[in-house]
């Protein structure tokens, strides 16, 4: 479990949120709403201490990450796999070798190892004919599967996923998706998803963090989402599916 406890963060003179605490359970997908700006990804990178807050703790299974040496930072950080909003990926290598990375840099696996571990992860995002194939020959989607490959591969507990359908079209986004819950159910993952994407949220999210105003405006289940009596909250979701409405009109 990972448990966020009273963060307070800001540069500067700019508070990005304060006295922020929720609970993310093993198992379990939670997503991160709220607007440009109001401090989603600097939350995210709280989770593994990329940043530093102010104030306030996280907890991984107990331990606060903030407190850790630098080796037992290492290893906690293997403990997650990130989809980057781009992919990240190196376009100067395979598909394959994209994949393989983390394996050739953080492990000491053999090529037959690697490869079947490769081969198995571009299985699990359908892409397992495309690992000769040039990462720039790739359209956005097939791009978010090879990242997504890529943060597997170390079999981490916690999957962070930035904006994991932004710039890709519905069907795509669907796709996406049903690769989302693919990797939960399959993998016994937890997993966080950053997004401004409802359908997103409504497809693939058990639970819902909604930063607002520099703060944590709203937490709960999904399901609880609709009815909340949270203002900005509702006008948050309206405003999502108006856009929806208008993207599959
Ligand atoms: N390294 C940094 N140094 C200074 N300010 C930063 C840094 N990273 C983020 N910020 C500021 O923190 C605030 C929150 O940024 P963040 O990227 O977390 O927003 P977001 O909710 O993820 O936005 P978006 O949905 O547009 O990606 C912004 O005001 C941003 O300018």
């Amino acid at each position: 479990m990972i448990e966020i406890k009273n963060l307070t963060k800001s540069f500067g003179d700019n508070l990005v949120w304060s006295d922020v605490s929720f609970k993310i359970e093993d198992g379990e997908t939670t997503a991160v709403i709220g607007k440009s700006g109001c401090g989603k990804s600097v939350l995210l990178k709280h989770l593994n201490a990329l940043l530093y807050p102010d104030e306030g703790e996280v907890l991984i299974d107990g331990k606060c990450v903030f407190e850790l040496s630098y080796s037992q930072l290492r290893k906690v950080r293997q403990r997650f796999g990130i989809l980057f909003q781009g992919g990240a990926l190196f376009d100067s290598i395979s598909t394959y070798e994209n994949v393989a990375f983390p394996l050739r840099y953080f492990t000491e696996q053999t090529d037959e190892e690697i490869e079947h571990n490769v081969m198995e992860a571009l299985g699990m995002v359908n892409l397992e004919h495309a690992g000769e194939k040039s990462t720039s020959e790739l359209s956005g989607g097939m791009r978010k599967r090879v990242g997504l490959a890529r943060a597997i591969i170390l079999k981490p507990d916690y999957l962070l996923y930035d904006e994991p359908t932004s710039g890709l079209d519905p069907r795509t986004s669907e796709e996406i998706n049903e690769l989302i819950n693919t990797m939960a159910d399959n993998l016994d993952i937890t997993s966080i998803v950053i997004t401004h994407d409802m359908h997103s949220v409504l497809e693939v999210a058990e639970k819902v963090a909604f930063l607002d105003e520099q703060k944590l405006s709203w937490f709960g289940k999904t399901e609880d989402m609709k009815h909340s009596d949270n203002k900005n909250l509702i006008d948050f979701i309206s405003a999502s599916e108006y856009q929806i409405t208008k993207k599959t009109a």
